[in-house]
C-alpha cells in the first residue's frame, strides 16, 4: 500500500501501523548537527591532533545517534550511462503503478515507442509505503552537473535517481525482503504494460561505415489467435497446454537441471498456417517475436552476437529452416542472381568463402545447445519448413526442436472455424457437400480462407454467406484429389532420386 506524505501532519499521525517519525521531521536536528560539525570544522586546528580521531569518532556516532534513518540511492544511469539501470526502471513502474492514484504530482509521458502514456512520479515528490509493518519513504530527485566553463559541447544532462529512507531498526527487513518484491512487481507490471515487438535482424552502419547486424523493431499486432486458427481441435488442446505449462514451468525446469527453453518445429505445405501458428503462440504467452533471417547473417559470430541479444519472454523464428542454410554444412549462395551465368555462381561462392561469410549448420545447433544453457530463460525457438524430410536429424532432434507439429490440408473441423470466423456461421445446406468434398480433396486453410473473404461490400449477409460457399465448393472440385496427391508426391521423390 503506498500513501502520499503529507507533509503537515503531525508526528505519529503519518501511517496506521507505523508511527516513525517521518525523516524530513528531523530537519531542525539535522540542521542542529550540521552547525555543531560547522563548528567543530573550524575550531579543530586548535585541538591537539592526536584528539582529532576521538572528536571525529564520536561526531560520527553523535549524527547517527540523532538521525536514525537509512538512506539508499537508486540512480538511472548506471557506470557508463549507457543504459538505464535495471533497477530504477523496475522502482519506476512500481512506483508508478502503486502511487498513480495518490501522488498529487505525476508527471506524463509517452513510452519509447510513443504509443502509451506511462504516469510516474514527479520530480521531488514523495510517497509512502508500507510493507510488513514497516514504513519507508520514496523520493525522486535529479541533480544538474553544474558547468563552470564556456563549452562548445552541450551542458551535461540531468541525473535523476530515486531515494528510499527508512528506519534503522527495519534494516534487514528492506535488505532482505522489501527490495526483491519491489523489484519483482516492477518487472511484473513493466512486462504487462509494455507493447509488445517483433523485431527483425537489418544491417546497419556505425559511424566507421563498418556494417554491423543490429535488431531493429516495429510494434508486434498481428491479430492471430488459437481462437482463430484452423486446425484440429484436440491437437489444437494440446499445443495451447503444451505452451502455457511452459510459460509456469520456471521451478521445474530449474529443478530437473535444464534451461527453461523449448524447441518447436512446425512443418507442412504453405499455406497451412505455420506463420500464422508463430503470431496465435505470441499472443497467447504475450512474448515478443524475433524474425531471424539467416540469409543476412554473415557468419556464426555475427549469429551469435544477435542471439545472445535477444530478451527472455520471446520466440526466436527462423523460417524456412530448409532453404536458409544449406545442411550438408555450409550456407546457400545469396548473391547469384536466378539468371547469372555459371561463372558468376562460382565466383560469388568463392568470395562468399574466402571472407568467412558463413553461417554453418554446426554454429546454428552450437547456438541452439549453446545459448540454451547460458543466457536467461524463457524463450521459444520456433523453426518452420516445407519440407522436413531435407532436414538434418542433429536439428530437429529432441532436445533441440522438442515438439514436432504437422500443419496440414484443411480438414472439414478446420473449415468450421473458418466459417464461423469469416462468416459467422454455424451451420448451412452446403456444408454436407463440403465435408464430403473435403474427404476426398486436398485444399490448403489458405485457399479456403480466400474462398471466404467477403465478396462485395453491398450484399446482404446470407447473400454473401451463399457466394462464398459457392465458390469454396468450386475451389474444391478443382482441386486435386488426395490419391493424385501421394501418386505426384511419390513421382516428384523418384525424380529426385534419379537426378
Ligand atoms: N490453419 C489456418 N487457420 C487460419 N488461417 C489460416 C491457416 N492457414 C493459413 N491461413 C490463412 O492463410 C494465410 C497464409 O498462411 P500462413 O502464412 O500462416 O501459411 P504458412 O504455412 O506459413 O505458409 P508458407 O509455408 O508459405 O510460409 C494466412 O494469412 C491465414 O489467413
Ligand atoms: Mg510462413
Amino acid at each position: 500500500m503506498t500513501h502520499v506524505a503529507q507533509g503537515s501532519e503531525p508526528l505519529g499521525r503519518r501511517g496506521e501501523r507505523d508511527v516513525t517519525m517521518a525523516p524530513e521531521s528531523w530537519a531542525g536536528v539535522g540542521s542542529a548537527v550540521a552547525s555543531l560539525m560547522f563548528l567543530w570544522a573550524v575550531v579543530r586546528p586548535y585541538f591537539p591532533s592526536h584528539l582529532h580521531i576521538y572528536l571525529s569518532t564520536y561526531t560520527s556516532k553523535l549524527v547517527g545517534l540523532v538521525y536514525p534513518y537509512i538512506e539508499i540511492t537508486f540512480a538511472e544511469y548506471a557506470g557508463e550511462r549507457l543504459k538505464r539501470s535495471d533497477a530504477y526502471i523496475a522502482i519506476e513502474a512500481y512506483l508508478g503503478a502503486t502511487s498513480s492514484d495518490r501522488a498529487k504530482r505525476l508527471k506524463g509521458e509517452t513510452d519509447r515507442d510513443g504509443s502509451q502514456l506511462v504516469l510516474s512520479m514527479d520530480e521531488y515528490e514523495e510517497v509512502t509505503d508500507d510493507f510488513q509493518g514497516a514504513r519507508v519513504w520514496w523520493t525522486s530527485s535529479k541533480t544538474t552537473p553544474k558547468s563552470h566553463s564556456f563549452s562548445i559541447y552541450p551542458a551535461p544532462e540531468e541525473r535523476r535517481f530515486y531515494r528510499l529512507t527508512f528506519h534503522r531498526r527495519h534494516r534487514k527487513l528492506i535488505h532482505g525482503s522489501y527490495l526483491c518484491h519491489v523489484m519483482e512487481e516492477g518487472k511484473a507490471i513493466g512486462v504487462s504494460k509494455r507493447q509488445r515487438k517483433l523485431y527483425t535482424n537489418n544491417p546497419n552502419y556505425d559511424r566507421f561505415e563498418h556494417k554491423q547486424l543490429v535488431w531493429s523493431h516495429v510494434p508486434f499486432e498481428h491479430p492471430a489467435t488459437f481462437d482463430t486458427l484452423a486446425m484440429e481441435p484436440d491437437k489444437k488442446q494440446d499445443i495451447i497446454q503444451d505452451l502455457l505449462a511452459f510459460r509456469e514451468s520456471k521451478e521445474y525446469y530449474a529443478r530437473i537441471g535444464k534451461p527453461w527453453k523449448r524447441g518447436y518445429l512446425l512443418y507442412g505445405p504453405p499455406g497451412t498456417g505455420k506463420s500464422t501458428m508463430i503470431s496465435a503462440m505470441a499472443n497467447l504467452l504475450d512474448y515478443d517475436v524475433y524474425d531471424l533471417e539467416l540469409t543476412a547473417v554473415k557468419d556464426n559470430t555475427a549469429l551469435r552476437k544477435l542471439l545472445i541479444e535477444t530478451t527472455s519472454k520471446s520466440i526466436i523464428v527462423i523460417e524456412d529452416i530448409d532453404c536458409s542454410l544449406d545442411l550438408s554444412g555450409k550456407r546457400k549462395s545469396e548473391a547469384p542472381s536466378e539468371g547469372g551465368s555459371e561463372e558468376d555462381k562460382k565466383k560469388a561462392v568463392m568470395k562468399e568463402d574466402k571472407e568467412g561469410n558463413k553461417v554453418t549448420l554446426s554454429g546454428l545447433l552450437n547456438f541452439i545447445d549453446g545459448l540454451w544453457s547460458a543466457c536467461g530463460g524463457e524463450r521459444l525457438i520456433v523453426f518452420t519448413t516445407n519440407h522436413v524430410d531435407k532436414l538434418d536429424p542433429a536439428l530437429i532432434r529432441r532436445g533441440r526442436m522438442d515438439k514436432h507439429i504437422e500443419l496440414s490440408y484443411c480438414s472439414f473441423e478446420g473449415f468450421q472455424v473458418l466459417a464461423r470466423n469469416y462468416l459467422g456461421v454455424g451451420e448451412h445446406q452446403l456444408f454436407e457437400s463440403i465435408r464430403r468434398l473435403m474427404e476426398e480433396k486436398q485444399i490448403t486453410p489458405a485457399d479456403v480462407a480466400e474462398n471466404l473473404m467477403r465478396k462485395s461490400v453491398g450484399r446482404a449477409a446470407e447473400e454473401n454467406v451463399e457466394a462464398c460457399l459457392q465458390s469454396l465448393v468450386k475451389a474444391l472440385k478443382e482441386c486435386r484429389s488426395k490419391n493424385e496427391e501421394e501418386t505426384a508426391a511419390a513421382t516428384e521423390t523418384q525424380e529426385a532420386k534419379e537426378d
